[in-house]
């Protein structure tokens, strides 16, 4: 299927999808995001020369939340290499909560089992280059908006005062982290929380989502101007990782049912990629029990079977 034919498919996919948002709600445990758009529904998918199949509603700007933490880790791996970033977070999924510390304290040495639950994404933004929580921020914002082709991306920052006032868990499994020695002894854990809930708070819209999904679908180098944004190698553990636990405890099931390698955040958006063919975002803000967007899962469901996406 060509970018016209999938241009004409789409509406009639993300319609027969949208229903599925009544079986989620919006997240607001972060009470700033419970205002978004519980029925919304949007996906825009781009192909290497940057054509673009758009449907639903893609124009409005939502924040990455854990769709962050693929790009942090890999910052962290470009800062630090392989070593210095499997020194403080592991390689296994957990089957817990994203914001569980069951096995912070179940399994010795109490380091994160990966870099995409919350405990391990909170050890990623301490291991990011930088003098201060506000330039780790930027370089994290600036590589961000290289990967999104050069979009300048900016944190929402409703939403970063929101989730700070009321990260009580967060808190908790960073501290923890802290008498772990994970968080070793020149970090402050108020300055890691600040780095941690500014890079979830950066705002984008679909097609900034999709761009980024790209140059992951490409191994790191972006399609569209030949730039190598990030080594393949390190995409290469990213996209294991996102397979593994992007989609949380779902990730089996998405494995099974999508088959491709995809990362979800509570605002109900999901960044997804064919390998060598697209760059996908998806965003419907009612999430299920395990914090995807119900709708967003089905619409990529539908999309993968139909396009014959399954990478295994
Ligand atoms: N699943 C998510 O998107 C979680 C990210 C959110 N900022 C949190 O820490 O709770």
């Amino acid at each position: 299927m060509n970018m016209d034919q999938l241009r004409a498919a789409l509406p009639q996919w993300v319609e027969a999808s949208r229903k599925y948002a009544s079986e989620g709600v919006v997240a607001s445990y972060i009470p700033e995001l419970a205002k978004a758009p519980a029925n919304a529904l949007g996906v825009t998918v781009m192909g290497r020369s940057g054509e673009m199949a758009s449907s639903g509603e893609t124009d409005f700007a939502f924040t990455m939340q854990s769709i962050s933490k693929v790009f942090t880790l890999l910052l962290a791996l470009i800062d630090n290499g392989e070593d210095g970033v499997f020194a403080k977070v592991g390689m296994e999924p957990t089957g817990d909560d994203f914001n569980s510390m069951l096995k912070l304290e179940l399994v010795e040495p109490g380091k994160p089992f990966n870099p995409l639950i919350n405990a391990g994404a909170i050890a990623v933004s301490s291991l990011i280059q930088g003098d201060t929580p506000a330039a780790k921020t930027e370089r994290i914002l600036a590589f961000f908006s290289e990967a999104a082709g050069g979009a300048s991306l900016a944190v929402n920052e409703d939403v970063f005062r929101s989730e700070s006032a009321t990260a009580h868990r967060n808190r908790s499994l960073a501290y923890f982290l802290k008498d772990n020695e994970v968080l070793g002894d020149d970090i402050d854990v108020e300055d890691v929380l600040q780095v941690y809930f500014k890079h979830c708070s950066a705002l984008v819209t679909c097609e900034q989502l999709a761009r980024m999904a790209l140059v992951l679908a490409f191994d790191g180098t972006d399609p569209l101007t030949g730039r190598v944004v990030v080594p393949r190698r390190y995409v290469q553990i990213a996209k294991t990782f996102m397979i593994m636990c992007g989609m949380y405890n779902a990730s089996g099931e998405f494995a099974i049912k999508v088959g491709i390698p995809a990362k979800s955040g509570v605002s109900g958006g999901i960044l997804a990629l064919v390998p060598g063919q697209y760059g996908i975002a998806v965003v419907g803000p009612a999430l299920g029990s395990k914090g995807n967007s119900t709708a967003g899962v089905h619409l990529l469901e539908t999309m993968s079977k139909e396009l014959d996406w399954r990478i295994f």
